[in-house]
C-alpha cells in the first residue's frame, strides 16, 4: 500500500530579505525516488534540510510519515540523508565512521554486520579500513549513503548524491536508490542533471526561485516542453531543407550549430509535424539518417518551466517561402 512519506502545505522559508521558499506544497510518496531539480537558488537545498530537519519553515505545515514535524529542530523519526556533503571524520577509516556514527546517534545497529552490510551496499568494501581522508568525492558520498543507509530510513533524503562519481559510481547508487524504493522507501534526491533524474525518478518536482513550478510524473513533464527542435539528417540536406520551409506547422531553424552543420536540417514542430515531413522526405526519394531532440525533451520542459533557456541570440527562423 502507498503511503506518504512527506507531506508539505504552503511552506515558506526567508533568510532576511531572501524567500528562499515560497507557499511549497509537496508530497512524497512511499516507494518511489522523487527528484528534485531547479536551477542555482531555486531553494533546493533548503526544501532538504527541512524534511532532515536541520532548519524550521517560517509558515506551513509539514508531516513526515504523517506524524507533524515539531518546532524543535531534529532529524524526524524514519529520516536520514544529508544536505552540503556527508558530515564524516577524515582520520577515520571508512568502518570506523560508519561505527562511531551509529554510535553517536544511539541507534541499535553498531554491530560489525551491519557497518559491513551498509559498506557492500555502496560498494565500499575493499578500502573498509582505508583513512577518510584519502577518499575521492565519490567515494565520500558513498560512505554518506551507507552512514544513511545504517538507520534503515524510510524517507532518504540526499542533495546530489551522484556529485562527484564516475559513470559506474552513479550506476551502482543509482541501483542501490532503486532498490531502497523497491522497499518501500521514499528517496527524495535534489540534481541539476535532468537525465539522471529521468533514468532514476518516477516523479520530479522543479522549483524556481522558491517556488514548485511543476510536481508530477516524469512522463507528464515532457509533455510541457511543447514544440521541440529536431535534428534532421538525409541523404539531400537542400531538398529536405526546401521540403520542411513548405510544410506548415514547422519552422526551419538557423542556429549557430546548425549552420556549422549542413548535412543536418533543425526543425521546430510537434511529433506529428515531424511524422508529416519525415513521410515527405521519404515519398521525395530522400533517405532519413536521423532525426532526433536537439534538447532531450526533459530538458526542454525544465527550461520553458524555469525560464533559464539561454538560446543564443542570432538563433532565428527561416521564412515559409525562403526556398
Ligand atoms: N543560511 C542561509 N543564509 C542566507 N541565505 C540563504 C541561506 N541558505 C539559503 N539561502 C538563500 O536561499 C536561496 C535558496 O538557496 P538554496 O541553497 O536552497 O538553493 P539551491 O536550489 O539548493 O541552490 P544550488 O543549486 O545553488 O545549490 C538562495 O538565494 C540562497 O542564497
Amino acid at each position: 500500500m502507498e503511503t506518504t512519506a512527506a507531506r508539505a502545505r504552503g511552506i515558506t522559508k526567508s533568510f532576511g530579505d531572501v524567500v528562499a521558499l515560497d507557499s511549497v506544497d509537496l508530497d512524497i510518496p512511499g516507494g518511489q525516488v522523487h527528484g528534485l531539480v531547479g536551477p542555482n537558488g531555486a531553494g533546493k537545498t533548503t526544501l532538504l534540510g527541512l524534511l532532515l530537519g536541520l532548519s524550521i519553515a517560517d509558515e506551513g505545515t509539514l508531516e513526515i510519515m504523517g506524524t507533524p514535524v515539531s518546532r524543535v529542530l531534529g532529524v524526524p523519526d524514519g529520516v536520514a540523508g544529508f544536505v552540503d556533503g556527508p558530515g564524516l571524520y577524515p582520520s577515520l577509516t571508512a568502518r570506523q565512521n560508519l561505527a562511531a556514527l551509529a554510535a553517536l546517534r544511539g541507534y541499535a545497529s553498531s554491530r560489525a554486520s551491519e557497518v559491513d552490510e551498509a559498506l557492500e551496499q555502496v560498494g565500499l568494501t575493499d578500502v573498509a579500513d582505508d583513512r577518510l581522508r584519502g577518499f575521492s568525492l565519490g567515494m565520500r558520498q558513498r560512505l554518506g549513503l551507507a552512514a544513511a543507509l545504517l538507520t534503515k530510513p524510510r524517507l532518504l533524503v540526499l542533495d546530489e548524491p551522484a556529485n562527484g562519481l564516475d559513470p559506474a559510481g552513479k550506476r551502482h547508487v543509482h541501483r542501490v536508490l532503486s532498490n531502497l524504493a523497491a522497499q518501500g522507501v521514499a528517496v527524495v534526491i535534489s540534481s541539476h542533471r535532468m537525465d539522471d533524474l529521468a533514468a532514476l525518478c518516477g516523479e520530479v518536482t522543479i522549483l524556481a526561485t522558491g517556488r514548485v513550478v511543476f510536481t508530477g510524473p516524469v512522463a507528464k513533464l515532457a509533455a510541457e516542453s511543447g514544440d521541440l527542435d529536431y535534428r534532421l539528417v538525409t541523404s539531400d540536406p537542400a531538398a529536405a531543407r526546401r521540403i520542411a520551409s513548405a510544410t506548415t506547422g514547422l519552422e526551419v531553424v538557423l542556429s549557430a550549430g546548425a549552420l556549422r552543420d549542413d548535412s543536418a536540417v533543425v526543425v521546430r514542430g510537434s511529433v506529428a509535424t515531424m511524422d508529416a515531413l519525415v513521410a515527405q522526405v521519404v515519398g521525395a526519394g530522400i533517405a532519413v539518417r536521423e532525426l532526433g531532440p536537439v534538447v532531450p525533451p526533459l530538458e526542454a520542459a525544465f527550461l520553458a518551466l524555469t525560464g533559464a533557456d539561454d538560446s543564443p541570440a542570432e538563433e532565428k527562423s527561416e521564412q515559409k517561402d525562403a526556398s
